[in-house]
């Protein structure tokens, strides 16, 4: 049972505070505890009257973030620099299955949607489904389990096994701070959606998906050019029609692209990075460059930060999507020199950083990460960033919303 703050008096609003603590009671209504206490209270004008506190047992509730993304979009690298912004290694679970796909630090918890997977790699061939088709997952059980880890209740949730391809024995998931649900499927049922706290989803075009596979694939896993295409291809319908989708419902979108600054480039080295941010989300407000509300366009190379070719642009302004109005961030180019970052970050606002220069030094610190010198690193930082300060505006409403003040 999660203790309530009927002593606290420091979020009381100011024209109310209490004085003398006097009778409390309290009720069960909805697995929540309700606590009333009646008090005298003095007001800012000297009048005095009682005030009602109401106090939800809901304190230590689970954050819940949504991910989504195709697979080898850089979802892992995004997590990794997610728990980094908490501190603390993120590491699978304990002494558990070698193979899980889960990552827990003393913050968060990431789970892999894939291990909601009902069909596995035998069975989807069997089939003739892939693992982006909705009929290979099992969304029925992903709501129920991300709902009890929601409201505290640990669950024993599925692993699928990457090396093998098969349905592994279940591992214990105990309810964290924060839990992140990553993969294909985080926005696609609208159940699991609604018990989304904020949303994320990197949209990455085929060119520079396409750059990146062959990256990985070919230098790192050995596979052809010919089946990293064909790969690309056979997964192409599914993604249009259940990934891709997910986009209208997210709260952020990275958006990367080739570059604008080379004519016709088509190395997909240097990209063109847009970061969507809905207006009007709880506990959410987008960054902005220069003046909140313009539209602003900025080459910041010169004395205080180095540029090679093709250079560094940087554009702000708002827009929509899909329906919803937005902010646009944009960064097209890389940096030299990282260090310097802390020039462009000065000319942003509303980062949510602890102190000055923490976006630089979250960039210092991962320097090695994919997509550092650009801004699919710096981006994937600021929603980082943003993450933490939604998570502690959701924790103090849960401590301050038990109590509301009414006068009586
Ligand atoms: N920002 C980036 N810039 C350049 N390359 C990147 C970037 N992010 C990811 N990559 C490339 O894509 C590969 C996959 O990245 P990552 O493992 O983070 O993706 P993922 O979505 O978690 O993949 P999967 O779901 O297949 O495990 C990396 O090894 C790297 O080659
Ligand atoms: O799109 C994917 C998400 O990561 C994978 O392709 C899916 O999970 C199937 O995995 P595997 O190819 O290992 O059987």
């Amino acid at each position: 049972m999660a203790v309530c703050p009927v002593y606290t008096t420091q979020s009381l609003n100011s024209t109310c505070s209490i004085s003398t603590p006097s009778k409390t009671h309290f009720s069960s209504h909805h697995n929540h505890l309700v606590f009333y206490r009646t008090s005298k209270r003095t007001s800012k004008r000297g009048g005095s009257s009682s005030c009602v506190i109401t106090c939800s047992a809901g304190d230590s509730q689970t954050v819940v973030i949504g991910l989504a993304a195709d697979s080898g979009c850089g979802k892992s690298t995004f997590m990794r620099r997610l728990t980094s912004v908490f501190g603390g290694a993120a590491e699978p679970p304990k002494g558990g299955n070698p193979d899980s796909n889960t990552l827990i630090s003393d913050m968060t918890t990431v789970i892999c949607l894939d291990d909601y997977h009902s069909l596995d790699r035998t069975g989807r061939k069997e089939k003739g489904v892939t693992a982006l088709d909705p009929r290979a997952n099992d969304f029925d059980l992903m709501y129920e389990q991300v709902k009890a880890l929601k409201s505290g209740i640990a669950v024993d949730k599925p692993i699928y096994n990457h090396v093998s391809g098969l349905l592994d024995p279940p591992e214990l998931i105990k309810p964290p701070k924060i839990l992140v649900i990553e993969g294909l499927h985080p926005m696609f049922d609208e159940r699991v959606r609604d018990l989304l706290d904020f949303s994320i989803y990197l949209d990455i075009s085929n060119e520079v998906k396409f750059a990146w596979k062959i990256q990985r694939d070919m230098a790192e896993r050995g596979h052809s050019l010919e089946s990293i295409k064909a790969s690309i291809e056979a997964r192409k319908p599914d993604f249009d029609a259940f990934i891709d989708p997910q986009k209208q419902y997210a709260d952020a979108v990275i958006e990367v692209l080739p570059t604008q600054l080379i004519p016709d480039d088509n190395e997909g080295k240097v990209l063109r990075v847009r970061l969507i941010m809905k207006e009007g989300v709880e506990h959410f407000s987008p960054v902005y460059l220069f003046d909140e509300g313009s539209t602003v366009s900025w080459i910041p190379c010169g004395r205080k930060l180095t540029c090679s070719y093709p250079g560094i642009k940087f554009s702000y302004g708002p827009d929509t999507y899909f329906g919803h109005e937005v902010s646009v961030l944009e960064m097209d180019g890389q940096f030299d020199r990282l260090d310097e970052l802390i020039y462009v970050e000065s000319h942003l606002s509303n980062l949510s950083t602890k102190f000055y220069g923490e976006v630089t030094q979250q960039m210092l610190k991962h320097a090695d990460f994919p997509g550092s010198n650009n801004g699919t690193g710096l981006f994937q930082t600021i929603v980082g960033l943003k993450i933490r300060d939604l998570y502690e505006q959701i924790t103090a409403s849960k401590t301050a919303a038990p109590l509301q003040a009414t006068k009586a």
